[in-house]
């Protein structure tokens, strides 16, 4: 007997050897896809039937900050530069453990709600990201955030907290948690310290997760300071390689590209924050047209200021056809690849597609709505019209964490009112 079947679907497997299948079934057990086809001979303790509905591979959001969702709605409308070193990090020293756990609850929450299973997060206190994302069931790549500014001592104390956070956490809760190293960007790490956490990376064997020519003030600082921008330096330090999630790389020259693609770098791209911040516009076609391994992340909550993945879709097809002229770029379908299949390929984990022997990590998306009416081409729907209210239910790991919109890992309304109560405390802090 399987733990699972779901019956009646359009599938959208995102398996290339496959395709759609028009009317599937999906048998799960222990986690896994056990089979995905038209009819089956299993039978299950939990029979889901999705009539009428889509079933998806979730989606991977491959850049954010969960614990920020605290800070939804907290300084927008600013230059980059001001709104981190005058707003943000001023804010960030009051966190306390409690603050980052409430704002990360929220976020699980709200990707749980929105079709996302997995995410990877660079943040402070991140002992107790971890911790929210072992209760609520999500996947997630988690890392502390670490910054030196040149300053050795500052440097053992960060490399020593984000090498306790990998040993402590890499491979817990039922293995849905990884971990990676978090150097927060090149121009606030010193070249020193991005050396020492590589080596300590690989000997670990975990990835990095780094910010990396998000604004032009970073291309010019690197410029100044090196000779060189931060795609040309961190090569020089053999920094480079497919263990790199590189959020951002808006300021790429044509040789950059060629380098990200040769050295199979993983590029989370995130187009709201990117807009919203005015930081510019990540060459993404030119990206994956070079053969790079593009993605999509939401960023923090503070710079988007959701973190719903099919709106992060949604823009990203249509920043790139607008920044291009030419419509025919990113095509939807391109589009779900990038926020599934890639996303996995960045993350390093078997899911992003539904696939015997893959992680059992999908979505069921409700198409009987007068905004998805009528449906010509499900991927179109998916990728422009629909949105993260659409999803009714989630998995993770062949578990269910939302079914017909109700979320059954986590009271919903205890997270919401604490996050509201440890905002009001913080705002007093803040402005004491
Ligand atoms: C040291 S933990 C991570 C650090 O990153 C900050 N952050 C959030 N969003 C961005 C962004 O768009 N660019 C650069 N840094 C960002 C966050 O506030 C934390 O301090
Ligand atoms: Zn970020």
């Amino acid at each position: 007997m399987a733990d699972m079947i779901i019956k009646n679907a359009y599938i959208l497997t995102m398996d290339p050897s496959v395709g759609d299948i028009e009317n599937g079934v999906v048998v799960i057990e222990n986690g896994m896809i056990k089979e995905i086809g038209t009819s089956t001979q299993c039978s299950a303790e939990k029979v889901i039937d999705a009539k009428g509905s889509v079933l998806m591979p979730g989606l991977i959001n491959t850049h954010c900050h969960a614990g920020m969702t605290i800070f939804r709605g907290y300084a927008d409308d600013m230059q980059l530069q001001d709104w981190l070193e005058n707003h943000i990090w001023p804010a960030e020293a009051q966190l306390t453990d409690e603050d980052i756990y409430a704002g990360t609850r929220l976020a699980c929450l709200e990707m749980i709600r929105s079709g996302t299973i997995a995410f990877a997060d660079m943040y402070i206190h991140e002992n107790k990201v971890a911790q929210a994302v072992d209760e609520a069931g999500i996947r997630a790549a988690l890392s502390y955030g670490m910054i030196d500014f040149g300053d050795k001592e500052k440097a053992d104390k960060e490399l020593k907290e984000g090498s306790a956070f990998v040993k402590e956490w890499n491979g817990k809760a039922d293995g849905r948690i990884d971990t990676m190293y978090g150097p927060h960007a090149p121009n606030t790490c010193s070249r020193d310290f991005l050396i020492r956490v590589k080596e300590q990376a690989v000997k670990d064997n975990v990835k990095i997760h780094i910010h990396v020519l998000e604004t032009e003030a970073e291309l010019n600082y690197m410029k100044e300071n090196f000779g060189m921008c931060s795609i040309h330096f961190l090569k020089d330090i053999d920094f480079w390689g497919p263990d790199i999630l590189a959020a951002h790389c808006v300021w790429l020259s044509d040789g950059d590209i060629k380098i990200l693609a040769e050295y199979g770098v993983n590029i989370s791209h995130n187009p709201n924050s990117n807009m919203k911040l005015a930081s510019g516009i990540c060459p993404v076609s030119k990206l994956l047209d070079n053969g790079a391994n593009v993605c999509i992340g939401t960023d923090g909550c503070a710079s988007n200021n959701n973190l719903d993945m099919f709106e992060e879709m949604r823009m990203a097809a249509l920043l790139q056809k607008v920044s291009t002229m030419d419509p025919t770029v990113l095509p939807a379908r391109k589009v779900l690849e990038m926020a599934t299949i890639n996303g996995a390929k960045a993350l390093g984990i078997k899911s992003g597609m539904l696939k015997e022997g893959y992680n059992a990590d999908m979505i069921i998306v409700d198409m009987n709505k007068a905004h998805l009416t009528p449906v010509y081409d499900v991927a179109s729907h998916l990728v422009y019209a629909a949105s993260g209210k659409d999803v009714e239910t989630t998995i993770v790991n062949g578990k269910v964490l939302m079914e017909e919109g109700k979320v059954l890992s986590l009271d919903e309304q205890e997270v919401i009112d604490i996050a509201i109560q440890r905002s009001k405390d913080l705002i007093l802090k803040i402005n004491n």
